[in-house]
């Protein structure tokens, strides 16, 4: 598997690299970006093992390095001519970055830094590629100067020889071991003894170790963590994209698929005329889109503050930081379980591999882990949250995406509740300044109480994780909202188009207000009427949804390659394509299996034997 996706990845990566000369000859931005398209996933379905090259080690390199560093070796990590990884994460760490074990002590009397990963612990491991594909990495390892902890550092490490790929002296390289899915990723573990590299080996754009050892440090720690708010955001667009391959696939089988009759007499329906399946498959249509939306702005955000960055401007990193974290914990919880649920509206063919709805949930799930586990992530956005809280207090302004967060604090009560979406969005933005508030109350009188910051937050985490939550609620809605409603381009849709996404708006609020409507009805009064006047809203979207859920899911533009589903291809012949599946299965090429004759018929002749025995 992994040097068939070694093999499909170098094609993949050759082919992009002709589209990024001809396209953007010199740019470099395009080529990730196109590395991340649904595209390339899919063809790799046992994922790609060139991924974190392209993602983290070349950024890395260019983000983190030096103009010379760049020359020597980001030029030919981007050229491909020698491919890395990002080995950050140990055996026992993996969040707690400062507990990373892994070291890098100075020699200034060679000018060298001597790497170590002293225990088991402190073994690299899982790092994309890092188990055959790669000859450098990324090491991320504590500083060490005369012994003193300086904080963490990124050094280039090259690991296996250019010309045989043997690992070089010193290294310890192999793979991790089969996974859920993506076990053509071939993720590593490496232990570093006593190994040596050159000063100018570690990446010093922002901090750098001078020759006789003093150090000079960076004017911004975290922009040390900069290599994954990149992924983050990448993740936050990549999970849109399963989520939307996985509602294309449901939604053209719950078009041919028919079961059970409404209406006695009648003929078995199409079973997305049921209701409840089209609940448990339009909102995951809808939810794709809204993620794909605030994914783009994201990556807006992402390239303007990039930019900034590489001039020595910091100024716009903590929202970026707080807005990819959410984002990339909202898109990969919501994915996941919304292709599990699609997976369950297939019924049992939805089990079978035919359908590719497993691989795609396989794919999608690790997210949830990878580049910040969700609630860790959570707990970021919660932190950042108490310390806006605090600057509301204050009377400060905030940054934009929170500025929802001061309005709705000035507020003394909910106004008169009219169910418009503005109204909608109103009550989740509020629910959400109430748990902040609340939050900070428990959070505050922690740290009164002379319990320390981060006990404090640890002890206020399921508050904190709440708040966090529902401002991701928050900023996806209003994104929304403001793109529906408000965007420049509105004019130019047609109406029939704007109705559309009327609906689409419609619906994702509705939900929302009945996912959180128990957080809502603690700081607002709605009557059962308002609630269920919002039920039969629901229902009645639903119903206009209907007849454009195949449109929607066709304009995703998915091709039945991409898909590789026979549930979901585009002709809709789908029990011809699930035989066809069935046939081709290894089981299928001989009419009696070897084991026939091998287990089953002394098996069974034994057993015949013995019931002849029996009676005699
Ligand atoms: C070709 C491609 C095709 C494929 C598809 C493409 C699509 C892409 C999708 C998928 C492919 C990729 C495949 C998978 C790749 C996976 C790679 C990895 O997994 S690499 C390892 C990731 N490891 C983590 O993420 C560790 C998580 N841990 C942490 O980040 C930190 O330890 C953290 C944040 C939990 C704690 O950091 P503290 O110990 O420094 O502590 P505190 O006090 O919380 O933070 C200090 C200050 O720093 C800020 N901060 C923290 N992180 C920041 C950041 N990233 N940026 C800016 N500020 C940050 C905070 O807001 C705080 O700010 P104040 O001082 O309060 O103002
Ligand atoms: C498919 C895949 C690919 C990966 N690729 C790479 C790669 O290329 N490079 C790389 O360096 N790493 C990679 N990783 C590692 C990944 O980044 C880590 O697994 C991730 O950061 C989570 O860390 P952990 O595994 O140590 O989990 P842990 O931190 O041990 O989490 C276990 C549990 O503890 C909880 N927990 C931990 N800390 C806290 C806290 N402070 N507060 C509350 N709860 C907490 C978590 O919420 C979770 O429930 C990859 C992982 C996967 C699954």
């Amino acid at each position: 598997m992994a040097s068939m996706s070694v093999k499909h990845a170098i094609a993949a990566a050759k082919k992009l690299r002709s589209l990024q000369e001809r396209f953007n000859p010199g740019g470099s931005d395009i080529y990730p970006a196109l590395m991340g398209d649904e595209a390339i996933t899919a063809l790799i379905p046992s994922g790609n093992p060139l991924s974190v090259h392209i993602l983290m080690f070349t950024r890395a390199l260019r983000e983190q390095g030096t103009d010379e560093q760049y020359e020597k070796f980001g030029r030919r990590a981007d050229n491909n001519e020698i491919i890395g990884t990002f080995a950050q994460t140990e055996l026992g760490h993996g969040t707690y970055l400062r507990g990373l074990e892994a070291r890098a002590d100075y020699d200034r009397g060679t000018e060298e830094f001597v790497l170590n990963t002293p225990k088991l612990s402190s073994y690299k491991w899982w790092p994309g590629g890092l188990g055959q594909t790669c000859n450098y990495c990324i090491f991320v390892a504590q500083l060490y100067i005369d012994n003193e902890a300086k904080g963490m550092a990124m050094f280039v490490v090259q690991i296996r020889d250019e010309e045989t790929h043997m690992p070089l002296p010193g290294v310890h390289v192999g793979e991790i071991g089969k996974k859920m899915g993506l076990n053509g990723v071939n993720n590593g573990f490496l232990g570093l003894k006593d190994y040596r590299v050159p000063r100018l080996n570690m990446l010093m754009r922002h901090q750098q170790v001078l020759p006789d050892g003093r150090f000079v440090k960076s004017p911004v720690s975290q922009v040390s963590y900069f290599p994954m708010v990149f992924v983050r955001c990448m993740v936050a667009r990549q999970n849109s994209n399963y989520l939307a391959q996985a509602a294309t696939i449901a939604t053209r089988y719950s078009v041919i698929r028919r079961q059970s009759p409404i209406e006695e007499g009648q003929p078995e329906p199409k079973i997305l005329e049921h209701l409840t399946q089209q609940m448990k498959v339009i909102p995951e249509i809808v939810t794709a889109v809204v993620y794909r939306l605030a994914a783009a702005n994201l990556q807006n955000m992402y390239n303007e503050t990039a930019e900034a960055v590489y001039r020595k401007d910091f100024s716009r990193l903590p929202e970026l930081h707080a807005l990819a974290c959410i984002l990339k914990v909202a898109t990969s919880y919501d994915s996941t379980y919304g292709i599990e649920r699609l997976r369950q509206a297939c019924g049992g063919h939805g089990y079978l591999t035919a359908g590719n709805l497993g691989n795609i949930f396989a794919m999608a799930a690790p997210a949830c882990t990878y580049e910040g586990e969700n609630s860790v992530l959570y707990l970021q956005v919660g932190k950042i949250l108490m310390k806006n809280w605090s600057q509301v207090l204050a009377g400060r302004e905030l940054m934009p995406s929170m500025a929802y967060i001061s309005e709705c604090s000035k507020m003394t009560s909910f106004p008169q509740w009219t169910g418009s979406w503005e109204c909608l969005l109103k009550a989740i933005q509020y629910a959400c300044v109430g748990s902040i508030r609340l939050a900070f109350q428990s959070y505050n009188a922690r740290v009164q109480s002379a319990q320390s910051q981060t006990a404090a937050v640890n002890y206020s985490g399921l508050e904190l994780t709440k708040a966090a939550e529902l401002h991701g609620r928050s900023y996806v809605a209003g994104n929304f909202y403001q793109q529906i409603v408000n965007s420049p381009n509105k004019h130019q849709r047609s109406p029939q188009f704007q109705k559309v996404l009327e609906n689409m708006l419609e619906l994702h609020l509705i939900q929302i207000f009945f996912r959180h409507l128990g957080d809502i009805l603690r700081f607002i009064r709605i009557t059962e009427d308002e609630i269920s006047a919002l039920q039969r809203r629901l229902e009645e979207v639903l119903k206009e949804l209907r007849p454009d859920a195949v449109a929607i899911t066709d304009a995703f533009d998915f091709n039945d390659k991409i898909l590789s589903s026979a549930l979901g291809c585009y002709d809709g012949n789908v029990y011809e394509r699930l035989f066809e599946a069935a046939l081709k299965h290894p089981l299928n090429r001989k009419s009696v299996p070897d084991f026939f004759e091998a287990h089953l018929k002394p098996f069974m002749k034994e057993n015949a034997d013995n019931a002849k025995k029996s009676k005699l």
